[in-house]
């Protein structure tokens, strides 16, 4: 999205290249967050913001706060492979209209391998003259990178965790509410062992002031370079973990909220150390509002729009539920049948409760 916050400046327009943030970060470190957090503060700069989603079934539009700014949003595909053009296309339209922002923030997926991403600024010939990496800033979840940067991965396959952490210029240690002070510097070590160079920002709901994140010409090749020489060869192997997979479920109808937060409960208690993300937008019998679930492992947490992110439903609007889950062994048939029995035939929504009064209701008489 492009958040225009500042009146243009002239000088804007001069032939300088578009610094380009890439945040990384594994599935549920806090990127959206911090996609949020910037979209709040007032910095008076402008960002276009392209997010990438990773999924079957898309659920970051109702995750990003409610704003009035242009959102490029690409969710076919991983930008590391399949969607890369598509990327290269939003940017060569970004260039287009240079002097109407600061900066690029790109948010990749949680799965995301950063090198071909980078890659495309340093190879593209239509890319590398309007563009440069300023930062690769990778956001990690304090309570939950130990296990992933200890994950055993198939032959031939990178830990993903592993990736991030080395290629970051600059780390959000996220959600240190979450562990203590022992654990927290037992992170660091570990995020030290992988990466000496990068500088760790510590952080809650990835809070942090846009000047630690933007605008550092942090990204330095030759440092990458002697990391992975072969860096730059565009047909160097790139596997993403086969065994991830994702389950998506699209199902109109209104869920029964008490029975849905049990299945779920349930569901991330006894599977939690295989299913690494889940996410769910949701309409809830008897609300308006568009209801929320976001998983990371076994921590779930049920939002509404009423809390601020996302729109309540809106008049006319389909009311679909749709939910995301990512990680191993997903039984796709039994998540989607389980899920039904969270539905529920009590449907009537406010909303057609309200329209109905009004038409019902004689001209004039409406509060
Ligand atoms: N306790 C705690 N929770 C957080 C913090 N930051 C983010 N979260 C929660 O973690 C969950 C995942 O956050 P997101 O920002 O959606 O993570 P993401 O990296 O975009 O996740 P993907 O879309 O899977 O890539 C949400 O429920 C957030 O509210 C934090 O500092 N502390």
């Amino acid at each position: 999205m492009t958040a225009c916050m500042a009146p243009d400046q002239p000088e804007r327009a001069a032939a300088k290249k578009i610094p380009v943030t890439v945040v990384t970060g594994f599935l549920g470190a806090g990127k959206t967050t911090l996609v949020n957090h910037i979209l709040k503060e007032n910095h008076g700069m402008k960002i276009a913001i392209i997010e990438n989603e990773f999924g079957e079934v898309g659920v970051d539009d109702a995750l990003v706060i409610d704003t009035e700014e242009e959102i490029f949003e690409m969710n076919n595909g991983c930008i590391c492979c399949t969607v890369r053009g598509d990327l290269i296309r939003i940017l060569i339209k970004l260039a287009a209209r240079r002097n109407q922002f600061d900066a690029i923030l790109i948010e990749t997926t949680g799965l995301c391998d950063p090198a071909p991403v980078a890659q495309t600024f340093m190879l593209d010939p239509d890319i590398k003259n309007r563009f440069t990496i300023d930062c690769i800033l990778t956001v990690v979840d304090a309570y939950h990178i130990e296990q992933h940067l200890k994950e055993k991965k198939p032959d031939g396959v990178e830990n993903e965790a592993v990736e991030r952490v080395a290629f970051a210029d600059k780390i959000l240690l996220n959600k240190v509410d979450l562990v203590t002070s022992e654990e927290k510097v037992h992170v660091k070590n570990s995020i030290r062992a992988i990466n000496k160079f990068c500088d760790i920002v510590e952080c809650q709901n990835s809070r942090v002031p846009l000047k630690e994140i933007m605008n550092l010409k942090a990204f330095d090749l030759a440092r990458v370079m002697d990391m992975d020489p072969d860096f730059l060869k565009v047909d160097a192997e790139h596997m993403h973990d086969l065994s991830v997979s994702s389950v998506g479920i699209r199902e109109e109808g209104n869920v029964h909220v008490k029975k849905l937060e049990k299945w779920l409960s349930n569901l991330l208690n006894e599977r939690g150390q295989d299913i690494f993300r889940s996410k769910g937008v949701l309409s809830v019998a008897g609300s308006d509002e568009k209801y929320v679930f976001q998983g990371v492992h076994m921590l779930m947490r049920i939002t509404s729009s009423d809390d601020g992110v996302g729109k309540a439903w809106q008049p006319g609007e389909k009311r679909v539920n749709r939910l995301c889950f990512i990680g191993r062994n997903l039984d796709r048939e039994e998540l989607t049948k389980s899920f039904a029995k969270c539905l529920t035939k009590e449907a009537t929504s406010t909303i057609k409760t309200r329209k109905r009064a009004r038409t019902e209701a004689a001209p004039g008489d409406e509060d």
